[in-house]
């Protein structure tokens, strides 16, 4: 397992504002939008958020996993494929949304199967950005985001510490 360099850690607070903030450029990019297609497991926290601030009370799930073992991508799989109702218009009026786009190998997955679909996560890594349409917040290629879900409160060292040689 590598760990990236740098740590972005998000607080539940930030989280709610961070996705409040993705709800409001989405406003401003339209309306009438006919559902949220959320990719689990990241994308159903932002996308209960976004559902209660726009109205969107359609959100179906696709559910796709790649990162078996922690911070390290394997295959990607889906689990669930998004129902076929929804894949009609190429996905003209779906909403897509994930917690973040890291390599952009789950955006480019999901973005096949609605290729109309406007695609929107709360972080972006500029390897995954020309993937999606509307994010936050962008944090560098070698930077892990810890999202509140995965935290607890455990003993941080001194910074001084960490730099004892
Ligand atoms: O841009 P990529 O490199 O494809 O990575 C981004 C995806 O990785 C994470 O999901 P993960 O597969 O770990 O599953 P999870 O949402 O259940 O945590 C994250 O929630 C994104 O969906
Ligand atoms: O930076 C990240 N944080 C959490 N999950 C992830 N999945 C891909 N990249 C990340
Ligand atoms: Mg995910």
């Amino acid at each position: 397992m590598s760990l990236p360099e740098k740590a972005f850690p998000v607080s539940w607070d930030q989280f709610h504002r961070d996705a409040r903030a993705l709800a409001w450029r989405i406003a401003g990019v339209g309306n009438g939008w006919k559902a949220i297609v959320c990719i689990t497991r990241g994308g159903l926290v932002p996308a209960a958020i976004i559902s209660r601030e726009l109205g969107i009370r359609v959100v179906e799930t696709v559910c796709v996993a790649s990162y078996h073992d922690y911070t390290t991508q394997g295959d990607i799989q889906v689990l669930k494929e998004v129902d076929s109702a929804l894949l009609a218009d190429d996905g003209e009026g779906i909403l897509i949304v994930d917690d973040l786009t890291d390599t952009g190998k789950t955006a480019g997955l999901v973005r096949a199967m609605l290729p109309k679909a406007h695609f929107a996560t709360v972080y972006a890594k500029p390897k995954g950005r020309p993937l999606v349409d509307t994010f936050v917040t962008e944090v560098s290629q070698d930077t892990w985001i810890y999202f509140p879900w995965d935290l607890g409160f455990t003993y941080q060292e001194p910074i001084a510490e960490g730099h004892k040689g």
